[in-house]
């Protein structure tokens, strides 16, 4: 692991009580806003963590990290603590002096966040580093809730997004030094690992990362070619078509585009899919790259190994249509079928039979009804909320006459748009 930027940087210890301290009234107490990173493994989650636990922001920041062992940080910090007597009694909870509190996860997610939760006051955001293997699907639904159904933690915590850390160059460890090195497109690897990585469902975990994402970090762009990272970054779009791509170097980013980001809030969607770029000298600036492919392609749909991506245009919708889209998405969601199945009584052909139940790993979307209302659709598996948009109105928005829906997730291909069409006729 290359850790040596951050030797310097060793973070100073202050020592936290054995037995946290009684948690403050939850009275007037906003949700603390949580973010899952996830990633392919080594892509350099770790790398971003220790940016952000040891880098002047101004943010106080609790990072559960996984693996506490084995990162770069944790290492300093028991390098550190190796004077301290009582080191033991501080491991799990360590405040650093940039404000920054850094948790281990020796038990599951829950039982550390719980912990965590009982310091409350001593952060404003929390940041959950999943193993490099795990799908964060289920922790965002955990996660994610509606209104309602707050209870526990929920009522303690609020999703923000949902960040893969992609490696651009996976593999090339392995070919450094190899005879055959120069014969690699080292993003063909990176690419490799995405078209390859299908698990016995059919949709292998790195795929699930990209899938359940809000913001992509498309990491190491220091050792592949523009060229090539367009063209990674033109796959992660397909897969994933309302995600944020945001190009950087060991992790250098702004942290804006990953914190606070409300990807889960009831704001405008599927706006934010200019290019970022995020370089080490901290030059950072959107453009829109002109590709043979159109990432807005009005209606497509993209399947890479057992992962499909369904991007439609959604008309204005008359109230009717509004609740045919309701009942539409309830059922392909809580029921992994489709509303308007051969059994249909609608006068159209019935959709051809889609090999593969439909299932729906994450959804987004926004359109607008004849009486002038903007919504927005947010799904996590089997859960989604379809809202009004706050904030925007939809002259501002820009987008009421031409709402787009993207679903993503299995077996979500022909029959599927083709059941979808029957909802807005
Ligand atoms: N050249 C280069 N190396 C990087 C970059 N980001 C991370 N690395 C290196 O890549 C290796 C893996 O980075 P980590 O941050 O440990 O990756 P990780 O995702 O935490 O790894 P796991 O926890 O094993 O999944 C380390 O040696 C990093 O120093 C980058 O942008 N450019």
């Amino acid at each position: 692991m290359q850790d040596d930027i951050f030797d310097e940087d060793v973070p100073v210890l202050i020592q936290h009580p054995v037995q946290p301290s009684p948690p403050p009234s939850q009275e007037g107490l906003h949700r603390v806003p949580l973010t899952i990173i996830s990633g392919f493994l080594g892509a350099g989650k770790s790398t971003l963590l220790k940016r952000i636990l040891t880098e002047n922001h101004g943010y106080r920041i609790a990072v559960i990290m996984n693996e506490f062992g084995d990162t770069a940080v944790t290492r300093t910090i028991n390098v550190s603590s190796e004077s301290d007597p009582k080191a033991e009694t501080t491991e799990e909870f360590l405040e650093l002096s940039n404000g920054c509190l850094c948790c281990s996860i020796k038990d599951s997610g829950v039982a550390a966040i719980e912990k965590l939760m009982q310091r409350r006051g001593a952060f404003d955001y929390i940041l959950l580093e999943t193993t490099g293997l795990a799908d964060p699907g289920p922790i965002a639904s955990m996660f994610w809730q509606n209104e309602d159904f707050s209870r526990g933690l929920q009522a303690q915590i609020t999703l923000d997004g949902v960040i893969c850390v992609v490696d651009a160059v996976f593999g090339q460890k392995v070919c450094l030094g190899s005879p055959t090195t120069h014969v690699f497109s080292s993003t063909h690897i990176g690419r490799q690992q995405m078209e390859e990585d299908h698990a016995a469902d059919g949709i292998g975990e790195s795929l699930r990362q990209i899938a359940a994402a809000d913001v992509i970090l498309l990491n190491k762009t220091d050792l592949v070619s523009p060229s090539e990272l367009d063209a990674t970054e033109e796959l992660l779009h397909k897969i994933n078509p309302a995600v944020t791509v945001h190009r950087t170097v060991r992790g250098n980013i702004d942290l804006k585009h990953i914190i606070n980001i409300a990807a889960y809030a009831s704001g405008p969607l599927l706006q934010k899919n200019a290019h970022h770029h995020d370089h080490d000298h901290d030059h950072d600036h959107d453009h829109d790259h002109d590709h043979d492919h159109d990432h807005h392609v009005h209606g497509t749909h993209y399947e890479m190994r057992g992962i499909t991506s369904l991007q439609v245009d959604c008309p204005v919708l008359t109230s009717d249509q509004y609740a045919k889209l309701d009942e539409w998405i309830r059922t392909l969601l809580w029921e992994n079928r489709l509303a308007w199945s051969p059994t249909s009584t609608t006068s159209t052909p019935p959709p051809i039979s889609e090999p593969v139940a439909p299932e729906v790993l994450r959804c987004k979307g926004m359109f607008s009804t004849d009486d002038g209302r903007l919504y927005i659709l947010q799904g996590v598996r089997n859960m989604y909320e379809i809202a009004p948009a706050e904030g925007n109105g939809a002259d501002e928005v820009g987008v009421a006459d031409e709402g787009k829906l993207v679903f993503i997730g299995k077996g979500l291909g022909d029959a599927v748009r083709a059941s979808l069409d029957e909802v807005f006729r």
